[in-house]
């Protein structure tokens, strides 16, 4: 994979500022590990002062009664309201250093992702809120916009007066952007642009924080010159509200869409522009712009690469998507495993049995505790490459095949994305059951973990739409690598290609479940089902424009069992790539656990893939299936005593974690029954009895 630098772990760093875990239930398992689980915290964050950081941020919001959690869900309304003041209120504690600012945009950017993801542990309608309102239009300002842009920059992103929100989807098209229909007519008189919405279908909607507080939305419309010429979407800075009265501008219909599934604490809206005006200078301009006259001049002669180009800053809102991802997952299995490992059922009167001793609740709960490790080493390498890559670009430093490393990018992070937020969200359900009837309580935090992070599938790019894309770049690659030409593929992700009839000619030889329990063994069963599936999809692909389709028929035509297998393959190869590499470089007391997490993720993920193995032929006869899915039980069984301190790792602060049932203290019963006692008017009779009981009749 790409080179980059890393951070080295080493024995001497101070790491009393986390806190240690209480003695009590949990201690049995914990006694059983064979690691320190504070060094595991540290491997797993890449960097001190991040982790640092992490627990000031939980330290200082735990203090303030403003991020106070509430036992019973508040209205609709006032989520938004207490959301928008904790927004607030975070942006005054200044978290974001004034050095911050001025340091290097992979430090900068680094930070940023770490502040919100301590932030979106504990509330994540916050963090989504500022993802959209601060980074999300300030990334899109600095790399779409000039210097006209730089008031509006400093007002978002540095002094945080301004709160804006990103408005693309309409009520008629969400994933098909190209077919958006707001308009921003160019007026030569006035030297301005006229937002029109021409009827409702072409509202904007679902926009994040348009709802009740935004000043300022990043719009895209469709630009359209003097002359008539439609010159595609383009992006435009467009007031929305008094910053002072909060009060919308005339020429706007602006309205709250109202109660969601999760995330209540955004505002997400809708708006219609009746003819709306806004100065030339709002549109960003830095790859396209319309002169005073209204002559449009534009350094890309396709308008399809500048909306191209303008989504593209989207990249970093999905690196910043899979690190949320990673603190759900991590909460979700903490809850999951500590509620296991105190929790008994069966076995006789004096010698009840722990749930996590049953196999099956291991085989439920451990390749999902496994994922959320290799997430974050995956995260933590990748984030690196691509800041490091986008940094160098930035500063003018020469980067081999820049603009190959951008496809490439590109496409790891739209399989990615949908990989790492549908294994969350299958995982956040599987913890739910593990906790059985007391799992459903609000008060478990597992409902909202799962509810809060459904959302995470569909925006910025539907999974199933987006990871199309990544289709795309593969068969690409698999094109040019028959054809003998040189596979495109700086970050060395589908090097392997070059050789991709070796690859595809190894058959399975195993004859023990150790040989499985290898990275030699995943790697090379994944390179071959890439290489299946690309020939398949290719075949299909290639069947179907025979027939007469177009291009985009004949890609719909062969998505099922196909493309969209084929996609989430080379997600999977991806995550055990990159977090191999980091594992690599972690240090050796943390390797032996680390390595088991690793190849349970790898071995439990391929097992969904059986049915290709033997439908192409990699292996005949029942013994793939039986080691693989020997070496999985066995990987479980070797864990047992390994996932209570791997959680112990994972964790936020138990303030953060907010679950009755997964306290680091591990006294659960002690716990839900504070928890009942303490739930506000749990001993009182029902205020509405009168209305439910039968009164005695008079007998007069
Ligand atoms: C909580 C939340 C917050 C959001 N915040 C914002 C925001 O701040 N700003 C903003 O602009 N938008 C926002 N969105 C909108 C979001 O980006 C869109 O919902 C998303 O892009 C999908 O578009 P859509 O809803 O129109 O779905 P559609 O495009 O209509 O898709 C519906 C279904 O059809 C499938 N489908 C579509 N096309 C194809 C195809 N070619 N082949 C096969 N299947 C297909 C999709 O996979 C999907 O399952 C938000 C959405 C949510 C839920």
């Amino acid at each position: 994979m790409y080179m980059c630098e890393y951070y080295f772990c080493s024995s001497m760093e101070d790491l009393s500022f986390v806190p240690d875990v209480p003695s009590g239930p949990l201690d049995v398992y914990r006694k059983s590990s064979t690691f320190d689980w504070k060094r595991l915290k540290l491997a797993l964050e890449g960097d001190i002062d991040l982790l640092k950081l992490k627990y000031k941020i939980w330290h200082t919001l735990e203090k303030d009664p403003l991020f106070a959690h509430n036992t019973v869900t508040p209205s609709v309304e006032e989520q938004k309201r207490i959301t928008q003041l904790q927004l607030k209120k975070i942006n005054e504690y200044k978290f974001h250093t004034k050095d911050m600012v001025n340091a290097s945009y992979s430090i900068r950017t680094r930070t940023i992702m770490t502040i919100n993801e301590a932030i979106q542990s504990l509330n994540p309608s916050v963090s989504v809120k500022m993802a959209i309102g601060i980074y999300l239009p300030s990334n899109a300002l600095l790399s779409l916009g000039t210097e006209r842009h730089l008031k509006f920059y400093q007002s978002t992103f540095v002094n945080r007066e301004t709160l804006a929100s990103f408005a693309l989807t309409e009520i008629a098209h969400g994933s098909d952007a190209r077919l958006m229909r707001t308009t921003a007519t160019y007026d030569p008189q006035q030297k301005q642009f006229v937002i029109h919405t021409p009827d409702f279908e072409a509202a904007k909607c679902w926009v994040g924080n348009l709802g009740r507080t935004c000043t300022h939305t990043l719009l895209f419309a469709q630009l359209i010159t003097p002359d008539g010429t439609n010159h595609g979407l383009h992006g435009f800075v467009v007031p929305i509200r008094n910053p002072e009265t909060l009060e919308t501008y005339p020429g706007l219909i602006v309205g709250d869409m109202g109660e969601k599934i999760g995330v209540n604490g955004i505002d997400n809206g809708f708006i219609i522009f009746n003819q709306y005006r806004i100065p030339r200078e709002n549109l960003l301009n830095r790859t396209a712009d319309v002169t005073e006259d209204g002559v449009y001049e534009s350094s890309f002669s396709d308008p399809s690469r500048i909306l191209g180009a303008a989504l593209e800053n989207l990249s970093a809102g999905r690196i910043g998507i899979m690190q949320e991802s990673c603190h759900s997952i991590a909460s979700a299995v903490t809850i999951a495993i500590r509620y296991a490992a105190t929790r008994k059922q069966f076995g006789n009167k004096d010698n009840e049995i722990p749930l996590i001793e049953y196999q099956l609740h291991q085989w439920r709960l451990f390749g999902y505790v496994a994922a959320a490790v290799v997430f974050k080493m995956y995260l933590e390498n990748f984030t690196r490459v691509y800041l490091n890559i986008v940094e160098k670009s930035n500063v003018g430093i020469k980067v081999d095949s820049l603009s190959e490393a951008v496809s490439e990018i590109h496409a790891i992070v739209s399989c990615s994305k949908p990989l790492l937020s549908w294994t969350v969200l299958a995982a956040a359900q599987q913890c739910r059951e593990a906790c059985g009837g007391h799992g459903y309580l609000k008060f478990a935090n597992l409902g909202d973990i799962r509810s809060n992070h459904e959302a995470t599938v569909t925006y910025e790019g539907d999974n199933n739409v987006l990871s199309q894309q990544t289709g795309n770049w593969l068969l690409r690659q698999f094109h040019i690598a028959r054809t003998g030409g040189s596979v495109d593929s700086p970050l060395n992700s589908v090097t392997f290609l070059k050789n991709w009839e070796r690859c595809f000619a190894v058959r399975f030889k195993c004859t023990k479940t150790e040989e499985l329990k290898t990275i030699e063994f995943i790697t090379t069963t994944y390179k071959w089902l890439i290489c299946y599936l690309l020939k398949q999809t290719d075949e299909k692909y290639e069947s179907e424009i025979a027939k007469g389709l177009s291009k985009f028929e004949a890609r719909a035509r062969s998505q099922v069992y196909k493309w969209r297998q084929l996609t989430k393959l080379y997600a999977e190869y991806c995550t055990l790539m990159f977090s191999y590499e980091c594992l690599e470089k972690k240090e050796e007391s943390l390797k032996p656990v680390l390595l088991k997490l690793f190849c349970l993720y790898g071995l439990w993920s391929l097992d969904q893939h059986l049915v290709e193995l033997y439908q192409g032929g990699y292996a005949h006869g029942e013994s793939l299936a039986r080691l693989l899915r020997e070496a999985v039980l066995e990987l479980c069984g070797e864990l047992k005593h390994e996932v209570v301190s791997v959680v112990d790792a994972l964790a936020p602060t138990d303030f953060v974690l907010n679950s009755v049932l997964g306290k680091s203290d591990g006294n659960l019963y002690q716990n839900i029954q504070k928890a009942f006692f303490n739930h506000p008017g749990v001993f009182e009779r029902a205020a509405w009895w009168r209305e439910v009981v039968n009164l005695p009749h008079s007998k007069l």
